[in-house]
């Protein structure tokens, strides 16, 4: 099981060390090989995704990723740009199937900005269209206006497009994930104004025909962005496109306590699958050691469970991740009075202290 371990930037390195001890502590044949992306790749060779690092990525049997980014990097023409090298891996493996759940944990109930009667029990699926919409669309660029309100002047313009087969493939991913659930999907668009999403809406109901016991709802974004803080569990599955599932998962985030908190995986036809927190390389809290590494740690679970066929070792994580909870631990991001505020490299501590059988350490234990 080849797995290209990918940490990139700010707090990537710091969550995916995290994750790398914890695979290590299970026991099972990983051949792992660590490369430089973003903007640690463009430091040592002048592109955020070098070409060692892409044929890696593309002989692996899955890919952890960390986060890529830093405003240090904002000025740099856009090709160069950190960021370029997620969207360029995405694009390049054909990464279109982005799944993103978000649960609230029990213990964390607390730690959501919302009620915590609104948020406990949260249990949503997040699916994502990765390698279109206006994140990818051509043409884009900056021009001098001839039309528009200021005929003249300096503008900037991106293209919102998806194809028949673009939809089609990731509405069968949709319907099908909610048939392992709770068989609802609630289609997210914008079909009120943009031509795009007009289309996104005609196939999916469409496709649909094909998934009678799956039921539909259609929803505008805007809508759907308030319904996701008044009343979220009313959400199953929510299936939109590649920008508006980028907005509201950071949203859904915050209902589950932090963005610390959400995991993701993006999978190919092939099933081969690139995972990584849902988050970015928080340069405001980088080096400081006090980032969540849960996200990452739950999306290399994922990993397990989605490329690598390790169902039992995906759920070892995901209960040393419940242990850790119940026995107190918290990062700053989700720590609330009464509970034991630990670092990064604590938490990891911890989580391969349940795996491993150890008991978590806690301050009551210590003292
Ligand atoms: N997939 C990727 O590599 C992504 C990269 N980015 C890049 O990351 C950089 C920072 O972007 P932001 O908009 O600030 O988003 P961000 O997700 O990095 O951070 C947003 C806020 O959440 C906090 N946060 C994020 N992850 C956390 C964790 N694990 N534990 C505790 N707190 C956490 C940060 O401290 C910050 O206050 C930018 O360069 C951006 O382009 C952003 C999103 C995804
Ligand atoms: C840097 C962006 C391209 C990625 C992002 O914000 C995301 O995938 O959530
Ligand atoms: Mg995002």
């Amino acid at each position: 099981m080849k797995i290209a371990v990918l940490p990139g930037d700010g707090i990537g390195t710091e969550i995916v060390a995290e994750a790398v001890r914890v695979l290590n502590v299970l026991d099972l044949p990983f051949e792992m090989e660590e490369a430089k992306v973003g903007g640690a790749a463009y430091e040592a060779h002048g592109h955020p995704l070098p070409e060692s690092t892409l044929a890696l990525a593309k002989a692996a049997d899955a890919i952890l990723f960390g986060a890529v980014g830093d405003w240090k990097y904002d000025t740099l023409e856009r090709r160069l740009r950190p960021e370029q090298a997620i969207l360029g891996l995405r694009k390049e493996l054909g990464l279109f199937a982005n799944f993103r759940p978000a649960l609230c944990y029990e213990q964390l109930t607390h730690a959501s900005s919302l009620k915590p009667e609104l948020v406990a029990g949260l249990d949503i699926l997040i699916i994502r269209e990765l390698t279109g919409d206006i994140y990818f669309g051509q043409p884009r660029g900056r021009r001098i206006a001839t039309d528009g309100h200021f005929p003249g002047a300096e503008e900037a313009f991106d293209t919102m497009r998806y194809s028949r087969p673009e939809i089609e493939r990731i509405a069968h991913v949709a319907f099908q994930a909610a048939r392992k659930r709770s068989k609802k999907v609630t289609s997210v668009d914008k079909a009120n104004v943009l031509e795009t999403f007009q289309f996104w809406k005609d196939v999916v109901t469409e496709v649909h025909k094909e998934y009678p016991d799956v039921e539909l709802e259609h929803m505008y974004v805007d809508n759907a962005a308030m319904q996701l803080v008044r009343a979220p569990k009313k959400f199953d599955v929510v299936f939109t496109g590649n920008m508006f599932g980028d907005i509201l998962s950071d949203e859904a985030a915050m209902l589950t306590g932090s963005i610390g908190m959400l995991p993701s995986a993006s999978l190919n036809a092939q099933n081969q699958g690139l995972y990584e927190p849902s988050h970015g390389s928080a340069p405001d809290i980088a080096g400081k050691g006090i980032a969540n590494p849960l996200a990452t740690i739950l999306s290399a679970a994922m990993m397990l469970r989605f490329s690598l066929q390790q169902p039992e070792a995906a759920d070892r994580i995901e209960s040393a991740v419940r242990a850790v909870l119940s026995a107190g631990l918290r990062t700053a991001d989700i720590w609330s009075d009464g509970t034991q505020k630990v670092s990064t490299r604590e938490m990891g501590d911890a989580v391969v202290a349940a795996i491993t059988g150890k008991t978590i350490i806690t301050k009551t234990t210590k003292s």
